[in-house]
């Protein structure tokens, strides 16, 4: 038969790939053509490709850097089989590649040149001759170990041995693949049931410390200032719990102690004092009572005597007697009168007293760190979180936003609402800000409308999307006053604090974008 022209190559190829449906991919074609014109198919060698990954693998050990120069070497000479053989040592699969000088040998053939050992001996070797990478990955393994170790416990004995083991053998250089392989099985079932083990029991504090807070609440002294810590408390204690969350329940909780600690010696100190006048009263009523009916007996003596007398001098010493009792049952009523005065001057005392510890209450009450109505942060507070951050953005060096926002139109929402559905907005507004933030973020209550949100690790355009779509989420969640749906918007200014900047520096930033984005409309977020 004669040979086809590459024009009849061409034309029967086109044909092929129409009856047989295939893609007109170039790939199809020169496989199609190769066939039609009878000459071996070789796909094409994806050396890009391949180059992109080798320069994607870490070379942090002389192993992997070894490696990877032989993956290069293999793909620059087009080199299937070298791929393949540097890729799986690379791995820790496949038996190292021999050591410089054999390299060329190596790189240039294919794996079905090299040497096939047997079977049955196949893995041992391959595991014994790439000792570096074996034991550099069986390392990591036992430091990741490690590293978790302290987030399950370490009141399993039986855990903790059986982690030793692991650990021992992880690190023994004689130790081969399969039998970590089968420790690491054992232990990973072993794991699962401790790791569900710390899940449960975070759960059950967590379950703890709610009731723990709802005692708190129950056995207030004065609801009317505690029931918005501990309120703010309890919606802190629901899951999920994260770090960030739980450093907000200690702090509400040391409020709440404190404000109690407070509270109880202010009662222990007006009980002892009613406990002592008490006692003063009491004692006196006695004493008056004695001195009473002392009287009383002399006197009925006397008139007994008087009765009895025959003259008037035996009249005279009876009477004698009955000044002097009334002048001593006299200046004894003086007396109780005194005490009973000074007693009432120091009740008035302690009533005063009390008041203005109650006062005091208040003030340290206000001076706590979260604001009671919407739970979010207060100024105090607020300071103390800015600080935190902007030190952990000093140590750190990652980027930090803050966005001051404020309620569109909250006077005329007062107006024609009233104030208690003022109240409630503030509230359902702090309540969706934290659903929908992350749980890394800080609400602050900054003035009567106006809140700061703290985004930590974020540049100004994850900021101000992270407020946009608050804002969105705002704009869908209505509530009620009464029958009424009320939607509240508001507008916001997003800064990113400056590498010289303050943190009141940066939220004095965003209050300024926020009164631009007030101008430009409201309802909208800008960028400092
Ligand atoms: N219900 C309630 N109202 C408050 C509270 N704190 C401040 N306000 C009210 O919030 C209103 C703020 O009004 P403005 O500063 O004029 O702001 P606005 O009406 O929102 O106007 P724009 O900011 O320009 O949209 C005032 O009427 C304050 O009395 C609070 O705790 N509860």
């Amino acid at each position: 038969m004669a040979e086809k022209t590459p024009f009849e190559i061409a034309r029967e190829t086109l044909k092929q790939l129409t009856l047989r449906k295939l893609a007109p991919t170039p790939l199809n074609y020169q496989k199609i053509y190769s066939e039609v014109a009878q000459l071996p198919f070789e796909p094409p060698f994806p050396a890009e490709r391949l180059r992109e990954i080798a320069l994607a693998l870490p070379t942090k050990t002389p192993g992997q850097q070894k490696q990877r120069g032989l993956l290069e070497s293999a793909i620059n000479q087009l080199n299937w089989g070298g791929v393949k053989t540097a890729l799986m040592a690379y791995g820790g699969f496949s038996p190292a590649a021999p050591e410089s000088g054999k390299t060329g040998l190596l790189l240039s053939d294919t794996p079905k040149l090299l040497p096939s050992p047997p079977i049955e001996i196949a893995l041992a070797p391959a595991v014994i001759t790439a000792p570096a990478l074996t034991a550099d990955f069986f390392g990591q393994i036992a430091r990741m170990i490690e590293f978790a170790l302290p987030a399950l416990g370490s009141d399993d004995d039986r855990f903790l041995e059986q982690t030793q083991a692991l650990l021992k053998s992880l690190r023994d250089p004689s130790t081969d693949a399969i039998t970590v392989k089968q420790m690491l099985a054992q232990y990973s079932h072993r794991l699962s049931f401790a790791a569900e083990d710390q899940a449960e029991i975070k759960t059950v504090l967590l379950k703890l410390l709610y009731l723990l807070v709802e005692n708190i609440s129950h056995l207030g002294i004065d609801d009317s200032w505690l029931t918005g810590q501990t309120e703010a408390l309890m919606a802190a204690c629901v899951p999920p719990l994260t770090l960030r969350r739980l450093d907000d329940v200690e702090q509400k909780l040391k409020d709440v102690i404190f404000q109690q600690t407070e509270a109880k010696s202010r009662a222990v100190q007006a009980q002892e004092e009613m406990r002592q006048m008490l006692a003063t009263f009491i004692e006196r009523l006695a004493a008056m009572n004695e001195s009473t009916s002392g009287f009383h007996e002399q006197l009925e003596a006397g008139a007994r005597l008087i009765d009895q007398a025959k003259t008037l001098a035996d009249i005279a010493p009876v009477l004698k007697d009955i000044v002097g009792a009334t002048r001593t049952m006299a200046r004894d009523s003086q007396v109780a009168r005194d005490e009973l005065q000074s007693m009432k001057k120091h009740a008035e005392a302690t009533e005063a007293e009390i008041t203005k510890l109650h006062r005091e209450l208040d003030r340290v009450s206000a001076q706590a760190r979260h604001d009671p109505l919407t739970g979010a942060l207060n100024r105090q507070g607020l300071e103390e979180a800015v600080n935190r951050e902007v030190s952990k953005v000093k140590r750190q060096d990652t980027p930090l936003c803050m966005a001051l926002l404020d309620i569109d139109n909250f006077k005329k929402l007062n107006d024609t609402l009233g104030h208690a559905t003022g109240d409630i907005a503030l509230a359902h507004l702090a309540g969706v800000t934290r659903e929908v933030m992350r749980p890394q973020d800080t609400l602050a209550r900054y003035g009567g409308e106006e809140f700061v949100i703290l985004l930590p690790d974020t540049p100004l355009d994850k900021g101000i999307e992270a407020m946009t779509r608050l804002q969105r989420e705002l704009t869908k969640r209505f509530f009620m006053a009464g029958t009424e749906k009320v939607l509240i918007t508001f507008s916001a200014g997003v800064a990113q604090l400056g590498p010289d900047e303050t943190g009141p520096q940066a939220i004095k930033r965003a209050d300024q974008a926020m009164y631009l984005a007030k101008r430009a409309g409201k309802n909208r977020v800008l960028g400092a």
